[in-house]
């Protein structure tokens, strides 16, 4: 598996997520975001970060990079594609992920470590997590509020699309444990072709016994297994 990672003006995760997928045995490149050649990659991840400096919005401004028409087809064409956090931002933003990302009910910006629960087995980044377990991984970030009008969230209830809540240590799915005002408490999503995924959380930022959590791999070593 090629893995590709796109950087733009500010990201900040790309290193992280570039050392996750290479300590999974993977390759992975980073594509600047004027690139227009993909290089066969298999699976592309927008990493964390403030691209842009959040202007405007989050993920507004990289939404137009050049490199994202490229990524839309690929999208597209059933290539699969990961955004994580400010990355989510930017799928978001691009119309390939439904809903939007609203500044944090608190108005400010968050960087704590949350507990996640994975919410179906139902998709290539949750295939093999368990459902009962509450997963450590931090968030770091100012527009998390995840929002989508009544009739995105039905269907996407309905289509098994919700992916990951925000929940408390013991995996309960509470308002106390949703630290942005998500609607749902959801931390992460997928497409209908359940082959663009987003999420809020960082699991890159949880993936190295050096920092005494591993929570983040688990789900990383997700998107290798190519079970489903
Ligand atoms: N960690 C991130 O990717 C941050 C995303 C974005 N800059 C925000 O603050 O919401």
């Amino acid at each position: 598996m090629k893995f590709g990672v796109i950087v733009f003006p500010g990201s900040n995760c790309d290193d992280d997520t570039v050392g996750v997928i290479q300590s999974l045995g993977h390759e992975a490149i980073k594509l600047w975001h004027k690139d227009t050649d993909l290089q066969g990659c298999d699976f592309l991840i927008v990493p964390g970060g403030f691209s842009y400096g959040d202007y405007l919005r989050s993920g507004a401004i990289a939404r137009f990079s050049p490199i994202m028409e490229h990524v839309i087809e690929f999208a597209k064409n059933g290539g699969y594609l990961m955004g994580i956090c400010n990355g989510f931002q930017v799928l978001v933003e691009a119309h390939l992920l439904p809903g939007v990302l609203l500044r944090n009910n608190s108005q400010k910006f968050i960087s704590k470590n949350i507990f996640l629960k994975a919410a179906t087995n139902n998709a290539l980044l949750t295939q093999e997590l368990d459902l009962n377990k509450a997963y450590k991984v931090p968030i770091a970030h100012a527009e998390g509020r995840y929002f989508a009008d009544e009739a995105t969230l039905a269907s996407l209830q309905a289509n098994d699309q919700i992916l990951f809540y925000y929940c408390d240590e013991a995996g309960q799915v509470t308002d106390a444990a949703n630290p942005n005002g998500s609607l749902l408490n959801i931390a992460g999503i997928c497409n209908e072709g359940r082959n663009v995924f987003g999420l809020m959380p960082h699991p890159e930022r949880a993936a190295d016994p050096d920092l005494n959590n591993t929570d983040g791999l688990e789900i990383m070593k997700q998107l290798v297994l190519q079970l489903v």
